[in-house]
């Protein structure tokens, strides 16, 4: 699949970018044929600069994307969307223009109905509207797998979708103005138990729950994805494993060793009430399992946190 292929990243050196371009040297690719584009250098909200990345490249998997967990959803819908869309629509184009032979859309669970049947299905993706904290988000990317359907049928354009759901990991964002739960949490317990502060406040009532992918197996997914899987239908990528935010709360606690007290603080958002993804389809299409435990991922991220203490 990939013998002497020119492989565009975009957002390559993201959180899950980075993981993916490792992915891709594991499957026997030369990083010199992984191209990865930085904001600094091509915004790819413009048009403009797409054109430019795409040039000579035969396959464009596209993470480049502006992300936050579910405070900064609130705080900048708009931007988001339109970012991610603007982003997402241009450089489909601009591949589609290019002849590139595939382009691989990454989404996000937060594409899904607020109330759906759980585990969440793909062939349900269109029930409802998302849950209004981060529909913005999740509708912007979700016209991706718009584009890429109309671009199949119209101009026989090799698009794939796919739907990782919520990830974590070491090198994740651990800005508490933007971070999602895994790692804000980390950085709160580790935080309150070297200034032994007596109290750790938590977003929200903890009832809503959530389904956790580890970053190298998301990585992994994609990479299986970008080599076998050419299909129309889109395809979630997830550990089919479900949790609360009070488990996942008790558990972390615990790990870091914090003994203080936590609060929940119900002005903050719960966000989607459930999320668990049914994973059948990447099995079937493309042999792919998740396999870091949660347990084994919440440790080795807590270990990469507490040794690599970043300040904001
Ligand atoms: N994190 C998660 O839990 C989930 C993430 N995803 C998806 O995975 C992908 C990667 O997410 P994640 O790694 O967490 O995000 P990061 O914020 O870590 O990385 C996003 C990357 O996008 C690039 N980028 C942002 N804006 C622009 C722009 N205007 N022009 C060019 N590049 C830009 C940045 O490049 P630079 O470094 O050069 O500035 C950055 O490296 C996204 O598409 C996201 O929607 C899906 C589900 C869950
Ligand atoms: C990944 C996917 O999904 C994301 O949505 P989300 O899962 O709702 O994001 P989250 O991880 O920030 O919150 C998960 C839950 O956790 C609770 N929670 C408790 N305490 C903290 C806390 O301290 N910080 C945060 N962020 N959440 C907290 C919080 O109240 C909520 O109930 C999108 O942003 C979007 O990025 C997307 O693509």
């Amino acid at each position: 699949m990939f013998e002497n292929k020119r492989i565009l990243v975009t957002g390559g050196a993201g959180f899950l970018g980075s993981k993916v371009i490792d992915a891709l040297i594991a499957q026997g690719i030369s990083r010199s044929d992984i191209i990865v584009p930085r904001s600094a250098d091509y915004d790819l909200r413009h048009m403009e600069n797409c054109h430019k990345v795409v040039k000579d490249v035969d396959i464009v998997i596209h993470l480049a994307a502006r992300v936050g967990g579910i405070g900064f959803n609130q705080e900048h819908p708009a931007e988001l969307f339109y970012d991610n869309a603007s982003m997402g629509i241009h450089m489909m184009e601009a591949s589609r223009l290019a002849g590139v032979s595939k382009f691989v859309a990454v989404g996000t669970v937060c594409a899904y109905p607020k109330f759906t049947q759980v585990p969440f299905r793909e062939e349900d993706l269109w029930n409802g509207y998302p849950e209004e904290t981060n529909a913005p988000y999740g509708l912007a990317k979700k016209m991706l797998l718009v584009q890429a359907q109309a671009y199949r049928q119209q101009y026989g354009f090799n698009a794939i979708f796919l739907l990782p759901v919520n990830l974590y990991g070491p090198g994740d964002n651990f800005d508490p103005e933007s971070s999602h739960v895994i790692p804000a949490l980390i950085k709160k317990f580790v935080d309150a138990k070297q200034m032994h502060a007596p109290v750790v406040e938590v977003w929200g009532s903890g009832s809503a729950s959530r389904e956790f992918l580890y970053v190298d197996d998301a990585a992994r997914g994609i990479a299986l994805a970008t080599a076998r899987y050419d299909g129309i239908e889109p395809v979630n990528l997830g550990a089919g494993s479900e949790i609360s935010i009070r488990d996942l709360v008790e558990i972390i606690k615990t790990h870091v060793g914090y003994e203080g007290e936590v609060v929940y603080d119900t002005t903050k958002p719960d966000g989607q009430p459930r999320r668990c993804l049914d994973t059948s389809r990447a099995r079937m299409f493309f042999g792919f399992n998740a396999e870091m435990s949660f347990e084994e991922g919440l440790k080795t991220t807590i270990g990469w946190y507490v040794n690599n203490p970043i300040s904001f």
